[in-house]
């Protein structure tokens, strides 16, 4: 299982091609930041299927391969949808810093989903420093946490 902060691992990327360009943004706010990354794709903006990069990226995520990850195509839910579907995967839809924010301190969220058509490049630099910097805050959303896997 992942470790959120565990730096020495990287930072899994997905997102389909209505996605691709705030992934390359957040590609270079990460190169900036010093911090490491690993892209499942897509490579381009040619139409694709969020599914074919959501799996690999939830997979890396639950076996610890990638401490978290951050995935976005044009409304984020597909791709958001399809991670969640992964038993290890808690994977939040986040459209500001306050929805941000309490995705990682009462669900501890370990992907990142994002809307890549519908928010500009400092809105998604601002829900990104919120996601990087926030602790889940355990205690009773421990427990909740805990009751979210089915089966
Ligand atoms: O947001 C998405 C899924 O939730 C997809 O990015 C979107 O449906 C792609 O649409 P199109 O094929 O028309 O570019």
């Amino acid at each position: 299982m992942s470790d959120f902060n565990d730096s020495e691992k990287p930072i899994g990327l997905a997102s389909d091609h209505a996605g691709f360009n705030a992934k390359s943004y957040i590609i270079k706010v990460l190169e900036d930041m010093g911090l490491k990354y690993k892209d499942f794709g897509a490579y381009s903006t040619d139409s694709t299927d969020y599914t074919d990069y959501a799996h690999p990226l939830a997979l890396a995520v639950e076996s610890g391969e990638c401490r978290f990850g951050i995935a976005m195509c044009g409304t984020g839910n597909g791709i958001n949808m399809t991670l969640n579907k992964h038993q290890g995967i808690r994977a939040a839809l986040c459209w500001n810093p306050e929805i941000t924010f309490y995705a990682r301190a009462h669900n501890n969220a370990n992907v990142l989903s994002l809307p890549g058509r519908f928010l500009d490049n400092d809105e998604i630099l601002e829900i990104l420093k919120v996601f990087l910097n926030t602790p889940f805050e355990g205690g009773r959303h421990e427990r909740r946490v805990n009751k979210i896997p089915c089966g």
